[in-house]
Formats: structure tokens, sequence, C-alpha cells
């Protein structure tokens, strides 16, 4: 273990062994893997809401979410009342949703190979915003068209309590306390295993104040934009 004095040292640098602790098979969480781009993740990320605003959407059910959220890359992930799906337009603008920046595809790339897997080419970015006591239930993420590609998941800001359960609802999850610039990748047979986010404390984060921002990388696949109901 690293002393917190190397940490704060070399807190830009985690060596690969110190920053990579396997979760379950095909999952890992690579602690401090995005540290040192944070302030760049950040600029960029409050660019890409000026041109798609953060929004909470509306469930299949009709409850609006806690988690407000936008997109940027190809396809956009999201939801209201005929069910979940990507779509290549944001539906409030209709336009393209911002490009994504080559900063977020060289880290989510970086992070996929970290994780043992070589061939990530994520085309669609989930900018999730928590404020305290924001939470996202316990969940699969299943709305792509192929389960052959992992989830790359980038915390900034806030900490936060990440439940990592099984391929079954039931499965009682792990908690894993993730702090800014924590990645969590899970692919292979960890892809569609139950994942959510307990409630946010309230606290203040030096960078991005009283908030968490996540980035959910993914690859989305074609054809979604007119067929992503499930
Ligand atoms: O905020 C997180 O850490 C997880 C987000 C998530 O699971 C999702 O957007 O599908
Ligand atoms: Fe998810």
């Amino acid at each position: 273990m690293r002393s917190s004095f190397n940490l704060d040292l070399f807190g830009d640098m985690p060596e690969p062994g110190e920053s990579f602790s396997p979760i379950a098979p095909g999952a890992a969480l690579l602690r401090g893997f995005a540290r040192a781009q944070a302030a760049q993740l950040l600029a960029n990320i409050e660019d890409l809401i000026k041109h798609a605003p953060l929004r909470h959407l509306v469930t299949p059910g009709g409850y609006p979410m806690s988690v407000a959220m936008t997109n940027c890359g190809s396809f956009g992930w999201g939801s209201d009342q005929h069910g979940y799906r990507y779509t290549a337009q944001d539906p409030i603008s209709g336009l393209a949703w911002p490009a994504m920046p080559e900063i977020f595809l060289t880290l989510a790339t970086a992070a996929a190979l970290a994780a043992g897997f070589p061939h990530f080419a994520p085309d669609a970015c989930l900018i999730n915003e928590y404020l305290p006591a924001a939470r996202m239930s316990l969940h699969q993420d299943r709305n792509e068209r192929h389960m052959t590609s992992p989830i790359v998941s980038v915390s900034l800001g806030l900490p936060a309590v990440f439940l990592f359960g099984g391929l079954s609802r039931s499965d009682k999850p792990q908690r894993l306390l993730l702090s800014h610039g924590d990645v969590v990748v899970w692919g292979g047979p960890s892809r569609l295993a139950f994942h959510g986010v307990a409630p946010l404390a309230d606290g203040w984060h030096g960078l991005l104040g009283s908030r968490r921002i996540n980035l959910t990388f993914r690859h989305a696949g074609e054809k979604l934009a007119s067929s992503g109901f499930d």
C-alpha cells in the first residue's frame, strides 16, 4: 500500500499493479485511473452540457430520474414513457449529440485495455450528474446491440457507494466506495451484472463542488436509433 505521502506526490501516476483490483470475473476497479485528466474531463463536460443540457429523464413507469443526464458520441442513451433507447439525435434539440472528445475516447479505451479488454471502441458516452440524495437503482445495462463490449464508468467529484451485484437481481451487491478519478470496467462474464449507486451523501469536492459526475462509455452499436426499445 502506498502511504498518503506518496499518493500526494504521485497521484497523477498510479502504478498499474496498485490501481487494479478485480471485483468479479471480467470486472475491475481502477483506482485513480482518471485522476490526472479530471480537470480536462470537467472542462469538456462543461462545454458539452452547453450544447446538450443535462436533463431529468422520465422512466417508462413515469417517474423522473433523480440523476440528470446527457450524452456525447454517435449515440445517446435516453428514456421516456415508451422505454429505454439509444438515439443519434438529442431529442431536445433534434441535433446530433455532440462528438465524443478525443480525451474521453483515449481514457475509455486505455481503461478498458487495463482491465483486459483491448478492442473497446465506445460510440456512446452517457454523462450522469448526481446532486446529494440522487441515486440509481439496481439495473443492467442491456440496451446495447451487442454484449461483447465492456462498460467503462468514470467517477468524478463527490464519492459514491457503487453497488455491484451479480447476474441475478437478488444477488447481494458488493458496496464499493468510488472516489474522484476512479474507473470501473465490467464486461465478459460480468457484462450483465446488476449495478447501481446508493443515494449520494452531501459533501463538497474541490473541483466539482457539491456533485458527482459519472461518465459511462459503451458500444451501443448501429441501428439502435430506431429500434432500441426493449
Ligand atoms: O453513476 C454510476 O456510477 C453508474 C451509472 C450507471 O450505471 C449507468 O448510467 O447505467
Ligand atoms: Fe448502468
